[in-house]
């Protein structure tokens, strides 16, 4: 006996995890203070949402990885520095970038950094970032995707996952 449904199924398929794997600095703030610069091995994860096409696919995992290596290649082995972080100045020329705020100044190689504008660097503010970055690939090369969630573990026991709704 054939049983059939007419249920709508909302497919979730993931790419990352362990093996993608990437190293950077940052220095969160902490009470508006910076905390030391460190660094991180953080490893990413991507979930989407959708309903699957005829062959079964909510999203082609090869297109999945392809957009979350892109989204990654900028910041693989820099320091990630927020641009948008109240009371701090991030000014930049040709060479150096110029860090002031959050009781500290530091200059940097401006080829050494990635900057990125969030508010901070918080693992959760990086999840969030790369959920944007990956949102607006996705809503073009995946048009099935309804729903994605970035997750970034910064050690076997801290990790942020941020979720976003296209459509
Ligand atoms: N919700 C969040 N909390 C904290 C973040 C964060 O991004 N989101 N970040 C930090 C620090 O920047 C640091 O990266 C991690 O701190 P912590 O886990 O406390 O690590 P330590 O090695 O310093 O602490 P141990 O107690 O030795 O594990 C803090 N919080």
């Amino acid at each position: 006996m054939t049983v059939s449904t007419a249920a709508r199924h909302l497919a979730r398929a993931r790419v990352g995890g362990p093996g993608w794997d990437f190293n950077a600095a940052h220095t969160g703030l902490h009470d508006g203070t910076f905390e030391p610069l460190h660094g991180h091995t953080y490893q990413v994860a991507l979930t989407v949402w959708g309903e699957p096409d005829d062959a079964g696919m909510v999203a082609d995992f090869g297109i999945l990885k392809s957009a979350l290596r892109a989204t990654l290649a900028p910041l693989k082995r820099r320091t990630l520095l927020a641009t948008s972080t109240p009371g701090v100045l991030v000014a930049e020329d040709d060479e150096l970038v110029h860090v002031t705020g959050g009781g500290a100044f530091f200059t940097l190689p401006r080829r050494w950094v990635a900057l990125l504008p969030i508010a901070s660097t918080s693992t959760e503010a990086l999840a969030g970032y790369l959920a944007d970055q990956l949102a607006v690939q996705l809503a073009v090369s995946c048009p099935r995707v309804e729903r994605l969630e970035t997750t970034i573990t910064e050690s076997a026991e801290c990790a942020a996952t941020v979720e976003v709704v296209l459509r």
